[in-house]
């Protein structure tokens, strides 16, 4: 299977998992991690997912799956995650019908898509798979990633966002602001930010968008890949 990558924007939609062992917490959190709003239908659950439903974060029904579900809630995407195939199945064909994003936790390939291993750092965002092919190496992969992008990516990926809002504003001409953003995501920030010269380096880079964005693009060069200090 040739997969295609997205990501999901699941704020404020129905998720629904059906099965409420440690498949279908993992799976849980996740969706809560997207801040959607989850519907956990099983009639056991793990002391993780009843302890969610006491404080309010997912909506538990304790009892098993029955016909119609998935259109009562309005679910936008399942995960069927019991531990019965037979059940899954069911979940799957309902979920064929009325039109719903289908994640099949036992049998990968039925569904309309797979839950890769994913990383965070704020807004950074790493998703790999490996396409159902071994799950535990996926996540050991992402662990190896986890080690080599340190929480001073989330500081990074800010800026980013701050220069690049910024740019728009300041800077009309497309084809320079471009040029402008390429060269700023060739500079060694996270250095910069690992070695506490982050703060004058933004200080400077904002003052120069703000009255002279031309000089940038030179200023950008001297800390390409390097991240040292001109
Ligand atoms: C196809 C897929 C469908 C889907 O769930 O979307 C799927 C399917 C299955 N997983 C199984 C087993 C395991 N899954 C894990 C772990 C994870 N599984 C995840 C995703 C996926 N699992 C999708 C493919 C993603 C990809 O390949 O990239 C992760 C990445 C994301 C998540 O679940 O949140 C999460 C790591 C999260 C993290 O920590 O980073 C471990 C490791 C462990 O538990 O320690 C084991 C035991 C070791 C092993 O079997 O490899 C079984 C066999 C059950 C059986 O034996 O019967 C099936 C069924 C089948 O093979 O079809
Ligand atoms: N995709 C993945 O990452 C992985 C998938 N698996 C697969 O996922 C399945 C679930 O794994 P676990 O959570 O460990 O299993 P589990 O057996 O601990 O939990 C299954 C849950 O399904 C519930 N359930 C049973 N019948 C139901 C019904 N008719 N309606 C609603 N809920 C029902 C049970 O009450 C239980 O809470 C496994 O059988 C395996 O095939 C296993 C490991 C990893």
């Amino acid at each position: 299977m040739t997969y295609y990558p997205v990501m999901l924007n699941l704020q404020g939609k129905k998720a629904v998992v059906v099965g409420g062992g440690p498949v279908g917490e993992r799976k849980t959190s996740g969706l809560l991690d997207a801040r959607a709003k989850v519907t956990v239908i099983s009639p056991e659950a793990t002391e993780g997912l009843r302890q969610l439903a006491a404080e309010g974060a997912i909506r538990m029904l304790n009892r098993e799956y029955r016909p119609g579900d998935l259109q009562e809630e309005e679910a936008f995407l399942v995960m069927a995650a019991t531990g019965s195939p037979s059940v899954n199945r069911f979940v799957a064909e309902e979920a064929r019908e009325a039109g719903v994003l289908l994640n099949a936790a036992d049998d990968g390939g039925t569904g309309d898509f797979l839950v890769p291993s994913v990383l965070r750092r704020g807004r950074l965002l790493v998703a790999l798979s490996t396409s159902g092919a071994g799950p535990a190496a996926a996540r050991k992969l992402i662990r190896e990633l986890d080690s080599r992008y340190g929480p001073e990516y989330e500081t990074y990926v800010d800026f980013l966002a701050e220069f690049r809002t910024a740019a728009k504003k300041r800077i009309e001409d497309q084809g320079m602001r471009g040029r402008l953003l390429r060269s700023l995501s060739e500079c060694d920030i996270p250095e910069l930010i690992r070695t506490g010269r982050f703060l004058a380096f933004r200080e400077e880079v904002l003052e120069r968008l703000g009255c002279s964005p031309g000089s940038l693009s030179g200023i950008l060069e001297k800390y390409a890949d390097k991240g040292e200090r001109p």
